[in-house]
């Protein structure tokens, strides 16, 4: 079944019922090390997930590791542009879990991601990727702590789908001419508008479907937070981008109103039901006037519409949600993409699960990354209906690669992750306690040190971090 590799002769496969793990205490996990970095944050990593493990639960229960190649590694044991082998892909889809280093791809031209087909090919549809603050954590931001927000982002469309075609080539112009000729004249919204005949094509789908199972886990996630985290926020350039990004936000929005009707208020309606608790004679009108902003210049049909979206609003969930009800549902709600950049540095406490499309996701788990420390502190977690790969949100980072210096704090953040999914909370507490005590006393590496006021100095190498950490799970 494997070309090159060996699978574990002991331990047992996670499988997946209803989309939930069953794992057994021995499960085994592949890994890929990853390009870079990866051979100084993996190793660093693993011996803290194992002693994590063997501390919380003695013999009872270990994690049997199974190697599997990705990237540079995997061209040194299969051959010349072996970037992603078989044998990966099979040992991913037999064993239903992996955990990863990061794997580079190259700008401009050459291989294609291969961390986005890792999660293409196992349809890993959400990328989750919690920003939450650690105690002593140096941060540039003013106020760290209040940032606590989970990036569910959707991974398998929009324009990391990679369907695009270079300038030049005949197919792009073969394109440029059909869009210019016909499909945009026939568009009469698009006016008299015209693609340069040098320019490069990208598709960007977005999908129904694809959006759908994505906020369908966001607002699942949602409704096991407490109560004053059950939001979440649909992140869209939609005024720009009205059929693609617009389209995810109503998507959002009507599987909230549909299938978690009694679980989900939305921004909108919440607006509406204050508006008759604080005033039960108000009239149609003026609560229309009080929820759509500029309402008095509106075309008489908009005005007819918000109208009538109010009286529904009120025919349909008063019963349900009014007389304060509301204020105990998952909160949806919709931000534009620049806004939240900014709400997130001013407001980050406003905000809790933030579901976006692809390229969002990605901008916006960096950016919340920075606040609580930076790349060395941002996990993720790119999860399916029937598979889960684990991976930081950083990349490789390859001018520390084999330096032993870099942050393997987002790895191990990833294989907190990864404990939790399989229900292995005391060893993922103990990591986390670790964590903490280790950035407490100000045993850091060098990324987090030179935040510090003082700075730590020395900085700890990435595998004495991982040491600290391990020596910080009794504090
Ligand atoms: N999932 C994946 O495998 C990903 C892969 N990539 C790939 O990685 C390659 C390099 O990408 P690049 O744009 O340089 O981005 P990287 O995320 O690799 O690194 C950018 C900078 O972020 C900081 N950083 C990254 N990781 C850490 C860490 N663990 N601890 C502390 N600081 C960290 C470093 O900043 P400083 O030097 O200032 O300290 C680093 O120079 C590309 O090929 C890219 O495609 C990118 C993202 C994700
Ligand atoms: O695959 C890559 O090289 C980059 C992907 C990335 O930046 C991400 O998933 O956050
Ligand atoms: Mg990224």
């Amino acid at each position: 079944m494997y070309d090159r590799i060996t699978p574990p002769t002991i331990g047992e496969r996670i499988t997946f019922q209803d989309g939930e793990p069953i794992v057994p205490d021995t499960p085994i996990v592949p890994f890929i090390r990853g390009d870079g970095t990866g051979v100084d944050i993996w190793p660093a990593a693993q011996k803290v997930f194992d002693a994590a493990v063997a501390k919380a639960y003695g013999h009872h229960r270990h994690i049997v590791w199974f190697k599997i190649y990705a990237g540079d590694e995997a061209c040194e044991h299969y051959g010349a542009y072996q970037y992603l082998p078989e044998d990966t892909l099979t040992a991913i889809r037999e064993y239903g879990i992996a955990i990863k280093g990061p794997l580079t791809t190259p700008v401009g031209g050459g291989i294609r991601s291969l961390n986005v087909a890792l999660r293409q090919i196992n349809d890993l549809y959400a990328c989750v990727r919690p920003c939450t603050f650690y105690p002593g954590t140096p941060s540039p931001h003013k106020s760290p702590e209040k940032l606590d927000v989970i990036v569910y982002r959707e991974n398998t469309e929009d324009i990391y789908l990679g369907i695009e075609w270079r300038q030049g080539t005949e197919i792009a112009s073969k394109l440029i001419d059909l869009l210019n000729q016909d499909l945009i004249p026939a568009t009469p919204e698009h006016g008299r508008k015209q693609i340069r005949l040098d320019s490069g094509i990208g598709i960007k789908p977005i999908s129904k479907t694809g959006s759908q199972r994505l906020v369908r886990r966001a607002i699942k996630h949602a409704l096991r937070l407490p109560p004053h985290k059950q939001q979440v926020t649909l992140v869209h350039k939609g005024n720009i981008m009205k059929y693609t990004e617009g389209a995810f936000r109503d998507w959002g929005y009507e599987l909230a109103t549909t299938e978690f009707r009694q679980a989900c208020i939305t921004e909108r309606e919440s607006w509406i039901l204050s508006n008759r608790e604080a005033n039960p004679d108000i009239s149609l009108e003026e609560n229309a006037r009080r929820v759509e902003p500029g309402y008095d210049s509106l075309t008489p049909d908009r005005k007819a519409e918000v109208c009538e979206e109010v009286k529904l609003t009120l025919d349909t969930i008063w019963d349900s949600h009014g007389q304060g009800q509301w204020q105990t549902k998952v909160m949806v709600n919709d931000r534009i993409a620049d806004s939240i950049f900014q709400q997130l540095q001013t407001r980050p406490d406003e905000y809790s699960i933030l579901a976006t499309m692809n390229l969002n996701g990605d901008y916006l788990s960096d950016a919340a990354a920075a606040i609580v420390g930076g790349l060395g502190m941002g996990p993720g977690a790119n999860i399916g209906d029937t598979c889960a790969i684990f991976e930081a949100t950083h990349g490789t980072a390859p001018k520390h690669a084999g330096l032993d210096r870099i942050n393997p704090g987002s790895v191990i953040l990833s294989g907190v992750m990864m404990l939790e999914f399989m229900g292995w909370q005391e060893a993922a507490d103990l990591i986390k306690q670790g964590l903490g005590a280790a950035i407490s006393n100000r045993e850091v590496t060098y990324d987090l040190a030179r935040l510090m006021t003082p700075p730590a100095d020395p900085p700890l190498k990435c595998s004495e971090f991982a040491e600290a950490i391990i020596q910080h799970f009794d504090d």
